[in-house]
């Protein structure tokens, strides 16, 4: 049955990103712009006779019971005492701990597909309140439109950025988010930003400094890119990027980058492929 199968997960780049602040509890407050691309993971869902939650393809590294998959669907079940079981296959294809988000928007979709297959009825509200408690990057992918994010990710306003072609590097390396974010040399109190600062290309990305210094492997990612167009970190990395204009161009640069780095040319998505799947269901 289609309707269970290829829901997509796409991953998103921070276009900018400035730490304005930190929270009574750690937490730091963050000024950011979310874009999609079309690059993305897969979902797939079986029916159970049960109500288990079985994730059918675990990731390595990831015990089953702390996939943020399985988190989502139990979350659901918890807030709705909905009683019904699925089985999740996930084709994992985003890097993970490349701050492309790939767990946070495979929550977000299935909050989003089991919502709508289990004939739920949560709103939009109470969706953004449940993926807000799985990860500060999960809100935006339930919302799917690019947006300009306040607070910890949560305070999202749509905007419509271009939509060029990246050329997206993936460094051997997964960027630990929590050691990034507590490095003693991270500049957490940047001027705020206005949304035309970033339209003006005003913004850069406050962890770039950081993670240059602790993952080499980050650095001469940035270095070889620069040689073909202006370098972005995407979150705290490891993923780094460039935008061109033209299809041509990006595939050219990823050729001519792909014998030293795993590379991939991705489209920018103002708004998720998610919301597409979704409507085909009405
Ligand atoms: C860097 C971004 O990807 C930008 O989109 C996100 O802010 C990351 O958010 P996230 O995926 O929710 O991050 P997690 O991997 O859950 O957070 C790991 C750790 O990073 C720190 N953390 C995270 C987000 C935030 N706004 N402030 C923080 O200080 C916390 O110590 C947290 O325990
Ligand atoms: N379904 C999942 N997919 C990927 N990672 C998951 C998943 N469930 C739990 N995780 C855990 O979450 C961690 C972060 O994964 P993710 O792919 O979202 O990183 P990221 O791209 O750096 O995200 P962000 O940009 O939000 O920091 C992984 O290292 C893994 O331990």
């Amino acid at each position: 049955m289609t309707e269970l199968e290829n829901w997509p997960a796409p991953a998103k780049l921070n276009l900018m990103l400035r730490i304005v602040g930190r929270r009574p509890d750690g937490y730091h407050l963050l000024q950011t712009v979310f874009q999609f691309v079309d690059w993305a993971d897969s979902l797939h869902f079986r029916w159970r006779d049960d109500d288990q939650v079985v994730l059918a393809t675990p990731l390595p590294g990831v015990p089953p019971d702390r996939d943020l998959t399985v988190r989502a669907a139990r979350a659901l079940q918890r807030l709705t005492g909905v009683r019904r079981g699925v089985e999740i296959r996930l084709d994992k294809r985003l890097p993970m701990g490349g701050g492309l988000g790939g767990g946070s928007s495979d929550a977000a979709t299935v909050l989003v597909a089991l919502n709508a297959l289990w004939g739920l009825g949560l709103s939009e509200t109470a969706l953004l309140e449940v993926g807000v408690e799985l990860g500060a990057d999960v809100p935006v992918f339930i919302k799917g439109v690019a947006a300009w994010a306040e607070g910890v990710g949560e305070r999202l306003t749509p905007v419509e950025p271009p939509q060029p072609w990246y050329v997206i590097l993936v460094p051997p390396c997964e960027v630990a988010t929590a050691a990034v974010f507590g490095a003693e040399d991270l500049t957490r109190n940047s001027p705020p930003a206005k949304i035309s600062d970033f339209l003006a290309g005003l913004c850069g990305n406050d962890f770039l400094p950081v993670v240059r210094r602790l993952y080499p492997q980050v650095d001469a990612a940035l270095a070889d890119l620069a040689r073909h167009g202006q370098p972005r970190l995407t979150g705290t990395g490891a993923c780094v990027y460039a935008a061109f204009p033209e299809r041509d161009r990006a595939e050219a640069v990823a050729a001519a980058l792909a014998r030293r780095w795993r590379v991939q040319v991705a489209r920018g998505l103002n708004r998720s492929p998610l919301l597409d799947k979704l409507a085909q269901l009405r």
